[in-house]
Order: C-alpha cells, then sequence, then structure tokens
C-alpha cells in the first residue's frame, strides 16, 4: 500500500491549515486519485492493522438498504454511534439511497439491483452508476454521504470501481472505504461473472486532523508489507445473499494497530 503512504506524505508536505466542522482542525490538500490493482491483492492498509470485522458490516448494512445501528451494534460495531439519534436512526443515508432512491411520484430504485442488471446486460454502457447524494434528502441525514457516488466500467472481462469522496479522513476513513469498495467490487464481479480490474478513489477535501499527524508520521516510518488475499466461499444467488462467514483475508500481516480519535 504505498500509494497509502505517499498520501499521507502529501498531505503532510502539502496540506493547508483548515479549521472543520467538528472543530479538531485539518491539513488538507484538494482533488487526489489513488489506484489499486485488485490482481496484486486485496487493498488492505499494512502500516497499521484495520478492523476488517467492521468494514464488512457496515458494507453488508449498507447493501440491506438499512439506516438504523440496530444492525451494526448487534455485530458489536459502533463506528457510526456518534451520529445515530435515540432511537439509533442515522435519517436516510447510504442504505436507503441504494436501494430505495425515491421518486418524484413515490415510486423506489433499487440503484444496486438495477446496475448488476446493467452490468450483466449491457457491460458497456458508461452509465454504471449509483449515486447517495440525493440534494432532496441530504438535509435529513445525520451525516451528508461522504463518498457520494461509484461507477462500475468492464472491460477485458474484468470489473473495475471508481468512487467519488468529498471528504476524507485519511487516518480513519479512508483505509476503511478502501477496504469497503473493494469487497463490493469482488462481490459485484463475482455476481456478474467476472474478473475483478482496477478500484479508483477520487478524493475532494482529502484532510489529516490535526490529532492524528503523529499517527501518519508513525505510520511513514514502517514498510509496507505484501497485500493479502480474499477468498469469497461460495456464489450467492444475488449480491443481497452474502453472509459476514462468506469472506476470508488470508496472508494479512500488518504493523500493530495504531489508536486515533474520532471528530464528530
Ligand atoms: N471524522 C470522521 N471520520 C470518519 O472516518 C467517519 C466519520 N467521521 N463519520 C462517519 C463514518 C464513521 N466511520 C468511522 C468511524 C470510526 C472509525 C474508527 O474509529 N476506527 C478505528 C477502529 C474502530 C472499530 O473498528 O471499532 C480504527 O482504528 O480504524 C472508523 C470509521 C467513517 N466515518
Ligand atoms: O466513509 C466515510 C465517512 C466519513 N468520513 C469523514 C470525512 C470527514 O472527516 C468526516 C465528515 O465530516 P464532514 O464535515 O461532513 O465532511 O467524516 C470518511 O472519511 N469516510
Amino acid at each position: 500500500m504505498q500509494q497509502y503512504k505517499d498520501l499521507l506524505n502529501d498531505i503532510l508536505q502539502n496540506g493547508v491549515k483548515k479549521e472543520d466542522r467538528t472543530g479538531t482542525g485539518t491539513l488538507s490538500v484538494f482533488g487526489r486519485q489513488l489506484r489499486f490493482d485488485l490482481q496484486e491483492g486485496f487493498p488492505l492498509v499494512t502500516t497499521k492493522k484495520l478492523h476488517i470485522k467492521s468494514i464488512l458490516h457496515e458494507l453488508l448494512w449498507f447493501l440491506k438498504g438499512e439506516t438504523n445501528i440496530k444492525y451494526l451494534k448487534d455485530h458489536g460495531v459502533s463506528i457510526w454511534d456518534e451520529w445515530a439519534d435515540e432511537s439509533g436512526e442515522l435519517g436516510p443515508v447510504y442504505g436507503s439511497q441504494w436501494r430505495k432512491w425515491e421518486t418524484k411520484n413515490g415510486e423506489f430504485v433499487d440503484q444496486i439491483e438495477n446496475v448488476i442488471n446493467q452490468i450483466k446486460t449491457n457491460p458497456d454502457s458508461r452509465r454504471l452508476i449509483v449515486n447517495a447524494w440525493n440534494v432532496g434528502e441530504v438535509d435529513q441525514m445525520k451525516l451528508p454521504p461522504c463518498h457520494y457516488a461509484f461507477q462500475f466500467y468492464v472491460a477485458d472481462g474484468k470489473l473495475s470501481l471508481m468512487w467519488q469522496q468529498r471528504s476524507v479522513d485519511t487516518f480513519l476513513g479512508l483505509p476503511f472505504n478502501i477496504a469497503s469498495y473493494a469487497y463490493l467490487t469482488y462481490m459485484v464481479a463475482q455476481q456478474c461473472d467476472l474478473e475483478v480490474g482496477e478500484l479508483v478513489f477520487t478524493g475532494g477535501d482529502v484532510h489529516l486532523y490535526l490529532n492524528h499527524l503523529e499517527q501518519a508520521k508513525l505510520q511513514l516510518t514502517r514498510e509496507p508489507r505484501d497485500l493479502p488475499q480474499l477468498i469469497i466461499k461460495r456464489k450467492p444467488e444475488s449480491i443481497f445473499d452474502y453472509n459476514f462467514e462468506d469472506f476470508e483475508i488470508i496472508n494479512y500481516n500488518p504493523h500493530p494497530h495504531i489508536k486515533g480519535a474520532v471528530s464528530v
């Protein structure tokens, strides 16, 4: 994961000090892209140990179309706790937009089902997009989507994915986001009988919170290690039938975990 180290270094070298909504303050750069060839391995950051369980449960929760943290809590995942209301609700966030985007005439669009059907029947389409930035509903969301859109691309029998992220917590959020979209690419590729291609991240305000600078510098002293591999143990009926137990990451040998406080 040299790409991730290079980005940390870029922010430390070129970042501009910028205040932010949370009050923590950041070093920030604008407009960056990272590319990962999924044929080279599964893109998990190796310069600190990641909590894979939270990442995978969060993705499965998005795919269920859920927006209440109950599912996450039931599985011991607490990454969304700070943003939920007393009943665990987050408003119409990712899951709702991905699976149940409401149209003007009151119908619901399942963007995930549609995009998979399109990949299967019309792989050369340039409209293979899922969008979470629902302008009419953003103000009801406890947190407007950070990764707000993604696009698939099929060439040479391989499926690639690029996602857009308006705001990027490079120490805590980004390693999760990379892994999450890598999981999604593998799942969709399996459903569509394609190989995996490239994963492309495009970030807008890419920042390091000022209370994560030491953690970033520590990672720069660490040598990236070989990437692990993902094994999917069976092919479920549909994209909505994957279970946590269907996935196994092998050969993940990261450097030790590094703690960092999350800005709310
Ligand atoms: N400031 C901020 N950064 C984010 O990355 C972020 C938000 N807010 N708000 C919404 C979601 C929640 N996400 C989060 C929240 C917390 C962790 C975090 O604390 N990660 C710990 C491990 C925690 C665990 O898995 O239980 C880490 O060390 O990676 C990661 C992503 C990503 N998003
Ligand atoms: O998947 C995610 C979700 C959130 N983030 C980060 C990016 C920002 O640091 C905060 C959101 O604050 P805003 O003021 O709404 O930009 O959360 C992330 O990196 N990845």
